[in-house]
């Protein structure tokens, strides 16, 4: 089966969050199964791209208020395990960022010039399998636009990552989409808007998101898409996503300070704490907290600063955080480190290498999310050995069980203040009762969470789609 993923992200070639995580590994495990996968993505102006070479693959012209060139581009020496086609669109795509806050025109001709290629190849794609709202305008035009009518038959699915972000634009801009029959203009409509991830939930052939769990959630929190997730409930599946177990493992994870394996454990996580510590001047004698993430209000960001100034006040932890956001939020966490110096740190900003050293290097990750359509941290940290601290939300909860339960994580009932400092609170209890820690940290890094089951699941239903 020949399968296009069609996404702004994509691991290692440009990763905001989690979305780029799966871009980047899902079709490796799908060409593991025997189909043939491949991304398409935009060809930004970054690291990657300006340490690799490319050749082109076609090239066009299409049309988005006046004339862009564009070219396709193919990685040399491609190792990645699947093959990367790079929307290049000097005028609009050649950024030095993925997201701005004006990408409808950047995305629309994302969209078109993906198209503009995709049918006039001679080998029709099996699947086109879109992700989140930036490709969200692909099944209307792929089903609607005259140009495109060579790939009307061809199944389209697409994976809500997200439901709070829906790319909507106005009216005024439909002149943009390539023409199709006006009468089929209420397809993209959503509120009095062109929506473009509720289009997707109208066009697509079948719809999924990131967990079994959070496709319930959406049904009555989608950001205003709830009545129509609901009615078009038949075609909407929960897949949970899996991890990337040769980018993320323990063993051979080339950004540890030490690498480690279930038998070398305890002195491996030791050596990352240490260093870690030392680095941010925390206290490695204690068990170390960790946040890393967006800070945002689905994350429970806002939370976090009293949350971490509860249990700093006993001075039995340390706590180092990763991330960056809402500029109040980062203020606020940057204060607490003036207020509990030794106990905690943290790192405001992106830091990908940094990141695999804090899951490694730490005893507890908390993620006291209010939305988490699957959450990816909580695998990893379980991976390193690490126990997630969660709020019983979207993809978490199916993903982690208390340790009270008969599970190996904890869980709390709500993203408050209290919840969040009441888990610490029983975290820094279950780190003490040694030999219990010890036992569970050794049964979590045994979870598998590798993408091969989640891969067949994603190719048994393009098959459902295949007539
Ligand atoms: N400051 C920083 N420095 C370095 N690395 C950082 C970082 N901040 C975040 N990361 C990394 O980015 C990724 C975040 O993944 P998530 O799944 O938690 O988040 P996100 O909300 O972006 O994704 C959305 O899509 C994914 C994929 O479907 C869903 O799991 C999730 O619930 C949904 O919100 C992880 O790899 C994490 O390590």
């Amino acid at each position: 089966m020949n399968i296009y993923h069609i996404s702004a992200e994509c691991y290692p070639i440009a990763k905001v969050g989690g979305l780029g995580d799966v871009v980047g590994a899902l079709p490796k495990y799908q060409n593991k199964i025997g189909e043939t996968s491949s991304v398409i993505m935009p060809f930004y102006n970054n690291k990657f791209t300006q340490s690799h070479t490319f050749k082109r693959v076609f090239s066009g012209r299409f049309n988005l208020g006046r004339p862009f060139g564009f070219d396709i581009l193919t990685l040399e020496d491609n190792t990645l395990g699947y093959d990367l086609y790079l929307v290049h669109i000097p005028e609009l795509l050649y950024t030095d960022y993925v997201y701005s806050s004006n990408d409808t025109n950047r995305f629309l001709g994302f969209q078109i010039a993906t198209l503009d290629w995709l049918v006039q190849l001679e080998k029709k794609p099996d699947i086109v399998h879109c992700h989140d709202h930036h490709t969200g305008l692909i099944p209307f035009m792929m089903s609607q636009s005259y140009a495109y009518h060579k790939l009307r038959t061809t199944p389209t699915v697409v994976t809500i990552h997200n439901g709070q972000y829906q790319g909507w634009f106005s009216h005024n801009k439909i002149h943009l989409i390539p023409p199709f029959d006006f009468s089929k203009a209420g397809l993209l409509d959503w509120k009095h808007l062109i929506n473009p991830l509720a289009s997707a939930i109208k066009c697509a052939w079948k719809v999924t998101t990131v967990s079994p769990n959070y496709m319930e959630e959406l049904k009555y929190a989608a950001n205003g898409l709830e009545d129509l997730l609901r009615y078009e409930s038949g075609k909407c599946v929960g897949i949970l996503n899996g991890i990337d177990d040769k980018v993320w493992d323990p063993a051979t994870d080339d950004n540890l300070i030490q690498n480690y394996s279930l038998k070398t454990v305890v002195s491996g996580k030791k050596a990352n704490k240490q260093w870690l510590c030392k680095e941010f001047n925390l206290n490695p004698e204690l068990p170390l907290f960790a946040f890393i993430g967006r800070l945002v209000g689905e994350k429970g960001a806002d939370l976090l600063p009293q949350i971490f100034h509860n249990s700093l006040v006993h001075k039995n932890l340390s706590i180092i955080m990763l991330g960056s956001g809402d500029s109040s939020v980062e203020h606020q966490l940057d204060q607490l480190k003036y207020q509990h110096p030794g106990h905690y740190n943290n790192y405001i900003g992106y830091n990908e290498r940094l990141a695999h050293i804090v899951y490694a290097a730490a005893d507890f990750l908390v993620m006291p999310s209010r939305v988490e359509p699957c959450g990816l941290n909580q695998m990893y940290a379980l991976r390193y050995g690490t126990v997630p601290i969660v709020n019983k939300v979207g993809g978490l909860k199916d993903t982690v069980q208390d340790f009270d339960d008969n599970g190996f994580g904890i869980l709390h009932d709500g993203a408050t203040v209290h919840e969040g400092s009441f888990a610490i609170h029983r975290a820094i209890n279950f780190y003490n009762d040694a030999d219990r820690f010890k036992k569970n940290r050794n049964l979590i890094m045994k979870i598998d969470h590798s993408w091969d089951s989640s891969a067949q699941a994603y190719i048994n239903l393009y098959n459902s789609l295949i007539l």
